[in-house]
């Protein structure tokens, strides 16, 4: 084959960049390494983004945002065993969040490992990968790239997303072969997440439940908001008449300020309403296993649950009325059905609902316009709130524990996935990988109001976001604690037992090393004054806003998850 010019050749390395590119993919999240940096260099050289992170951890909750956002995997690069690693928190968190990502690992050769020979960054990493991903793939030949990201895209998008693992030994990038071979081998996935309409019957017993209903709700999740059924969700939800309540990343789809949202009466929904249609959400811990007094009386309600997994239904309460399918297809089917039925709205039952929200609204907004010396969450959040108000295409990214839950209250979203957190998870650390994805595939400014020590876990990719100068404004509460420091030795102390960080931390200081702008800001009127000149700039900056330690409380919203000591309080 050595007679074979030059130019008709191809390998592992071209492969795999054409395969993506083929399919779409036109951006590579990774950190750079053996045996790696070449593909990106190579990928590069061929018109594709790569961004280059400081950790594979963060790289992979870009891309994994990148799969929410898009639709399509987003695809993260690391090098062999500790990057692939680091890779697969991310990977996980992908699968359990079930967005779309390909975790692309180098590795080493199948005989080193097999016979546990010690070689560079040795580990049998496709074992690894396994249990915290939908499917995984180990690729030993070139000739079969094509294929195999064929596989990797549709694992990781059809059905139920969520992470996928492609194992690339580093001898097969360097694998050549005839160029028209190579072409040939490729694959274009052809419609890799079929729609899957529910069955008539399915819909037909979803209608009677509704019929019987007189306080219906909707419960909206992320999983619809990924499926970008946007508008026929709305059109479900305005012609039925039903309030809705939108999990945290689902809030946009229709905006907060929708009439028909119930966001401010949460409590009232969830307990006195006699049928719930759940359209992309699980009924998990986020929404109290669907059990206790939150729901009102046991057996109160029915379900109607809308899910791509037929095996979600009944994972924690028995669903009256199971309808399989994507939200879209779930959606007009009810549409067309209620339709036919005339089923009116429940006009009573949404007054109700909509004055309590509506006084559970007034109630909070007199808390927000506070001038508060040392400031308190309230106060900065109303100043966060008016921001995405007058900047409805500012894509919020949020995460901490007051600093998340006052805020996903708070602040109202108008568009859909505009709003990016912690997810299923309640993962710290997500911030600035989903900032960096949120900016480069969407083109729009982001905010990510970050509390400090869920900051602390991917500070360092302000550097990333300074390097690409991305318009990105973080604003980090800082009430100087992973939560409020542990009470007595409030204030620091010398004792190193407190939850306590070094007082008045100067974050802002950081962003100014890499280029960045930097705003230590005190007050609402300083915090709105940052935050204005930031989102007109479009320039990465940091405003660390300092936050009364004594606000808030431990662990948000939710403390109660925690295990308590009899002993200790004996
Ligand atoms: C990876 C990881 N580690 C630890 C936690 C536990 N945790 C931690 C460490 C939080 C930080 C809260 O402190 P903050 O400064 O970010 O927010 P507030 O001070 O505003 O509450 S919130 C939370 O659930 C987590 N969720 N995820
Ligand atoms: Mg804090």
């Amino acid at each position: 084959r050595a007679e074979t010019a030059p130019e008709t050749l191809t390998d592992g390395f071209h492969l795999l960049i054409d395969a993506l590119k083929l399919n779409g993919i036109e951006t590579i999240y990774n950190v750079p390494g053996i045996p790696i940096t070449d593909l990106g260099r190579y990928a590069q050289a061929q018109g594709m983004r790569v961004i280059s992170f400081r950790h594979e951890q963060h790289a992979g909750y870009a891309a994994s945002v990148a799969g929410f956002l898009t639709k399509m995997p987003g695809v993260c690069m690391t090098v062999s065993a500790p990057g692939f690693l680091n890779g697969v928190t991310a990977l996980a968190n992908a699968t359990t969040n079930c967005w779309p990502m390909i975790l692309i690992s180098g590795s080493s050769e199948r005989e080193i490992v097999d016979l546990a020979q010690g070689d560079y960054e040795e580990m049998d990493q496709l074992a690894m990968a396994r249990p915290f991903c939908k499917a995984a793939y180990r690729l030993n030949y070139a000739q079969d790239i094509g294929i195999a990201v064929a596989r990797a895209i549709r694992s990781a998008v059809s059905g139920r997303p969520g992470g996928v693992y492609l194992d690339i030994p580093g001898a097969m990038l360097g694998q050549i072969m005839d160029g028209e071979e190579g072409k040939k081998s490729l694959v274009k996935v052809i419609d890799p997440a079929p729609r899957q309409t529910p069955s008539k019957e399915s819909v037909a017993r979803a209608v009677n439940v509704l019929k019987e209903a007189k306080r219906p709700l909707i419960v909206i999740g992320k999983g619809a908001a990924y499926d970008q059924s946007d508008d026929v969700i709305k059109e479900l939800v305005e012609k039925s008449g039903l309030p809705f309540l939108p999990m945290s990343m689902a809030k946009g789809i229709l905006p907060d300020t929708h009439p028909q949202c119930a966001a401010a009466a949460r409590s009232l929904v969830l307990k006195e309403s006699d049928a719930v249609i759940m359209m992309g959400a699980r009924i998990n811990w986020l929404l109290s296993h669907g059990k206790g007094m939150q729901w009102g009386e046991p057996g109160s309600k029915k379900f109607i649950q809308i899910d791509i997994d037929p095996e979600e239904m009944d994972s924690n309460v028995e669903i009256a009325a199971p309808l399989v399918g994507d939200v879209g297809s779930c959606a007009q089917a009810l549409i067309d059905a209620l339709e036919s039925e005339g089923i009116a709205p429940p006009k009573d039952w949404l007054d109700q609902v909509n004055t309590k929200a509506t006084a559970n609204m007034e109630k909070m907004a007199n808390k927000l316009q506070n001038n508060n010396d040392p400031m308190d969450y309230f106060a900065a959040l109303g100043v966060i709130k008016e921001a995405v108000n007058k900047r409805p295409e500012t894509i919020l990214v949020n995460e901490g524990a007051n600093t998340l839950d006052m805020c996903r209250s708070i602040v109202n979203i108008h568009k859909p996935r505009h709003r990016i957190d912690v997810g299923t998870w309640g993962v710290m650390g997500i911030g600035m990988g989903a900032a960096v994805a949120a900016a480069v595939e969407t083109g729009k400014q982001v905010l990510a109001v970050e509390g400090d020590s869920a900051f602390g876990f991917c500070g360092m990719e302000i550097e990333t976001i300074c390097r690409y100068k991305l318009p990105v404004c973080i604003v980090i509460f800082n009430n100087n604690g992973i939560y409020r420091g542990d009470g007595e030795n409030w204030g620091g102390g010398d004792d190193p037992a407190t939850t306590v960080f070094v007082e008045d931390s100067r974050y802002d200081m950081m962003m100014e090393a890499f280029g960045g702008v930097g705003v230590w800001a005190k007050n609402p009127d300083e915090l709105r004054q940052a935050i204005e000149e930031a989102l007109a700039s479009g320039k990465p900056t940091l405003i660390n806003a300092a936050i009364d330690p004594a606000a808030g409380k431990e662990s948000g919203n939710i403390g109660n998850l925690n295990p308590s000591s009899v002993v200790a309080q004996a």
